[in-house]
């Protein structure tokens, strides 16, 4: 069997299309764009990447973009009274800090800070308990984007074993929520779990995030089983000096067993883009009083 590859990259830009439709009708009920203001501290040259692609994405769906960059050196106090002065801002709908923070910055102070109302990215421990609990949340962008795909390739994900591989507040944790309320019968697997590759055997759905490229191979997979693979590793390219992208699962080996999979790029990473578009759309229409924009 030869893999069905799921296109991540094509989906996000049909669900950016859709939103950037709903944006004229926001702006008409309520004067103004939705906001996403993003926060990046440092130069890691990674982050850099991904908030440049964030700002295009967010302008390109018409929506206002907030770049605030600050120097590695910023104080936690500093980041602090930024965020409460993004809180503040009506114009703002959506906070995203860029992690991971320098050193000397504890994060979980300042995704404390972030209003759950503008938390985006899902991480507030607000969030996370109201999807624990099943209540309207914001959800991870990741996890989220990860769910859009394995509905649009399988449908009812109903009775089917998912075994999620990471156990990460931004990632893993947040994605078993998801599948166990579409009512998967879901398996967390971490560094600890015992024999891992007989478990990720008894799964109908992988979902890898674990940051170790290419740790899940080809003879792990039960033959047609979807494998989401949401690892982004860089790793030495062909040729001295190049580097390459490549997820946590073995290409190659997993997409001759599995049913369908997602590449690595052009599978999970561009779905999180939109998925945060979308989060900022549905706490524009939250915050103004309005329902939530259908379809998406
Ligand atoms: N595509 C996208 O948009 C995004 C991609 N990512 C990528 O996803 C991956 C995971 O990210 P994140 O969740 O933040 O990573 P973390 O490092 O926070 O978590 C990794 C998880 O993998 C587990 N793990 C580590 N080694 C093993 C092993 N040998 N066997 C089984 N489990 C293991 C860890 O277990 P334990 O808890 O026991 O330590 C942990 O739960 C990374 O490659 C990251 O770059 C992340 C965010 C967005
Ligand atoms: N507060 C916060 N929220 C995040 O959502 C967040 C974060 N911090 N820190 C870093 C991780 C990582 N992340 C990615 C987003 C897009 C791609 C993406 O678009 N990847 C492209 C490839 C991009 C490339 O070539 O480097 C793809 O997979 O096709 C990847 C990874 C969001 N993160
Ligand atoms: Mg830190």
């Amino acid at each position: 069997m030869t893999a069905r590859i799921i296109d991540g990259k094509a989906f996000a830009a049909g669900l950016r299309a859709r939103l950037a439709a709903r944006v004229p009708s926001f702006v008409e009920k309520t004067g103004r764009a939705p906001g996403l203001a993003v926060v990046l501290v440092g130069e890691d040259p990674a982050s850099q990447v991904y908030v440049r692609s964030k700002h295009k994405a967010t302008v390109e769906a018409g929506m206002q973009s907030f770049e605030h960059r600050l120097p590695a050196e910023t104080s936690q106090q500093a980041l602090l009274d930024l965020v409460a002065a993004l809180n503040a801002d009506d114009s703002v709908d959506g906070i995203l800090v860029q992690l991971p923070l320098p050193p000397h910055i504890d994060d979980k102070a300042v995704l404390a800070a972030i209003d759950p109302a503008k938390d985006v990215d899902g991480f507030h421990v607000v969030n996370a308990g109201r999807l624990a609990v099943g209540e309207e949340a914001l959800v991870p962008c990741t996890p989220l984007g990860s769910l859009m795909l394995l509905q649009d390739a399988l449908g009812d994900l109903s009775g089917l074993h998912a075994v999620v591989i990471g156990r990460s507040n931004i990632v893993g944790k947040p994605m078993a929520q998801l599948l166990l309320q579409q009512s998967c019968t879901v398996t967390i697997a971490h560094s600890r779990t015992k024999d891992l590759p007989g478990i990720v055997r008894l799964a109908d759905i992988v979902v890898a995030a674990v940051g170790r490229a290419e740790m899940v191979r080809g003879d792990w997979i039960k033959p047609g089983a979807t494998v989401i693979d949401v690892g982004i590793n860089r790793v030495p390219g062909a040729e001295p000096g190049k580097t390459k992208l490549v997820g946590d699962c073995a290409y190659d080996e997993c997409a001759a067993v599995a049913g369908a999979i997602t590449p690595v790029p052009g599978g999970v990473g561009p779905m999180t883009i939109a998925c945060l578009l979308r989060n900022t759309l549905v706490a524009a229409h939250r915050r103004a009083g309005l329902s939530d924009p259908e379809g998406l």
